[in-house]
């Protein structure tokens, strides 16, 4: 039978799904990799880190499927967006890639507001200035590290440098690119007024292609490295959000995902081109051709859950962690979390903004403050499906994805908080379900996408709300609202005191 590998560069960990034509999932791997936060706000990671776990992981797959192998007839990939990559002339890296929910450029973001103004940025770029995006990053490098800077002859986004080593070829796609703060959208080129206004040689940026399209096949090195035919055929991908809407099988308006990875995001498909919400959510290409979509980003949603289980319960797996989590009751007996521990992007553009939690007392338990973090999460998504909402968009469910959905108990909250039956697929994989579908429409399996999604996706359990909790919710989100307000200005004034 035949086969394709979606390969999901996460910001925890690489996945790859083997999945073959009836679109069930024949294998899984995951190698994980280190974040590092070398100061308060930053947050880095080594791409040769990238390659050598997504390399690690194809042997596996090549090592327990060895008849497949030969079978496989295109590998896609999935990537965590707006990460920096510098390369030099010889394609190899010139420092750490800065990544998504790196929030050190708001003096960059300021700067861009100054030259353009507000209107005429939205305009060009269709979106905010916001510190995650790429083209901050750029400017932040210029300034800081000028001799880093003028050996950089080309930038990619983090999943383009992975199969740049894989395959030797070099490009980006046009739902990775959207989030750059350097793409004409609409447009699909890079855009000469951005760069020129912000001196950005327009040579730095890698050429665009479609998602599906085959951009090469494997070197002759990692054909020896990993045991896969030379000759397997490379597409491009997209943006770990573009493709997770594939593998959600958002591909028509009114269709909507709620990702829990390490970020969380509630997206939407965009039938309505230039549509802002009021500028405060995200307005990309998708990795469908000709599309797009809107989303609204929680920055540290999975990352606040990881980060409490490694602060204080290590030596827990997430199924101990959430173990009691079930029995407390929606409000975690008096404790609010607002998850802000990165900052914030929506519906809070706020570098400085903290955590918090909110009315711990002594009869506290760790399974009540687990409890807390899950709401807090989720509240924070439901506030991006209200600018939605507030701005007319129907949505009447909702898909769920990302690594949140190994817990039922998460899915139940989440349909009773965004009050909309919640759909779980039978791969919580989103991202790397999309990766491999964008392979086998590129390899032509398929007529397009939508046929693909056809195929390949299944049910596996629907979560409905429930109305006395999702009241007791209600409630609890309007105090939950309250707390960015009254917490905003001590924790600007608490960050000269941050690492
Ligand atoms: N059993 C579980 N129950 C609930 N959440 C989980 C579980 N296992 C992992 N997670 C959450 O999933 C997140 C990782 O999700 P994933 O989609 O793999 O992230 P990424 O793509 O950013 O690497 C973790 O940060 C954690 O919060
Ligand atoms: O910055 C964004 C979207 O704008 C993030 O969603 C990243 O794309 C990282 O994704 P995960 O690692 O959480 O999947």
């Amino acid at each position: 039978m035949k086969h394709v590998i979606g390969v999901d560069l996460g910001t925890s960990a690489v996945k790859l799904l083997v999945v073959n034509e009836t679109g069930e999932v024949v294998m899984e791997v995951s190698k994980p990799y280190p974040l590092s936060h070398p100061k308060s706000g930053w947050s880095e990671q080594d791409p040769n880190d990238w390659v050598r776990e997504t390399i690690a992981g194809l042997s596996e797959v090549a090592a327990a499927l060895p008849q497949a192998t030969t079978q496989i007839e295109g590998i896609s990939f999935s990537g965590q967006m707006h990460g920096l990559v510098l390369l030099d002339e010889q394609n190899e890296v010139l420092r750490p890639a800065i990544l998504w929910n790196d929030t050190r450029t708001s003096p960059q973001c300021k700067a861009i507001y100054e030259k353009l103004g507000a209107e005429r940025l939205q305009q060009l770029a269709k979106n905010p200035a916001l510190e995650g995006f790429t083209l901050p990053k750029l400017m932040w490098v210029r300034e800081h590290e000028p001799e880093v800077f003028t050996k950089a002859a080309k930038f990619v986004l983090p999943k383009d440098y992975v199969r740049l080593k894989l395959t030797g070829a070099l490009h980006t796609d046009y739902s990775d690119a959207a989030g750059t703060l350097l793409l004409d959208i609409e447009g699909r080129t890079w855009s000469e007024p951005l760069c020129s206004a912000f001196g950005i040689d327009p040579l730095i940026c890698p050429p665009l292609v479609e998602s599906h399209a085959c951009v090469g096949q494997l070197t002759e090195d990692t054909a020896l490295a990993t045991g896969l035919p030379r000759q397997t055929p490379v597409f491009a991908g997209g943006a770990d959000n573009a493709c997770g809407a594939v593998g959600a099988g958002i591909l028509e308006d009114g269709k909507t995902l709620a990702s829990i990875g390490t970020s969380g995001v509630m997206l939407s498909y965009q039938e309505e081109k230039g549509k802002t919400f009021g500028g405060g959510v995200h307005y990309f290409n998708h990795a469908a051709e000709d599309a797009f979509y809107t989303m609204g980003v929680t920055l540290a949603a999975g990352y606040s859950l990881s980060w409490f289980k490694q602060t204080f319960a290590p030596e827990e797996t997430f199924p101990q962690l959430l173990a009691g989590v079930a029995e407390v009751p929606p409000g975690a007996n008096g404790l609010l979390f607002t998850p802000y521990l990165a900052g914030e992007r929506t519906p809070h553009a706020d570098a400085t903004i903290r955590a918090s939690f909110i009315g711990a007392d002594s009869s506290h338990t760790k399974a009540d403050f687990t409890r807390a973090i899950l709401e807090g999460i989720t509240f924070s998504l439901r506030e991006s499906l209200d600018l939605f909402r507030e701005q007319g968009k129907t949505i009447e469910r909702i898909v769920s994805i990302g690594g949140g959905v190994k817990s039922e108990t998460w899915l139940q909250m989440q349909a009773d908080i965004f009050q909309t039956p919640i759909v779980k697929q039978t791969s919580e994989q989103g991202p790397g379900m999309g990766a491999a579908m964008l392979a086998a429409y590129g390899a032509g399996w398929f007529g397009s996408l939508k046929e693909c999604a056809e195929a390949f996706i299944k049910q596996d359990a629907v979560f409905e709300p429930d109305c006395n909790r999702a009241k007791t919710y209600e409630t609890l989100y309007e105090l939950y609202k309250q707390v960015y307000p009254a917490t905003a200005a001590i924790c600007k004034a608490l960050s000269s005191f941050r690492k």
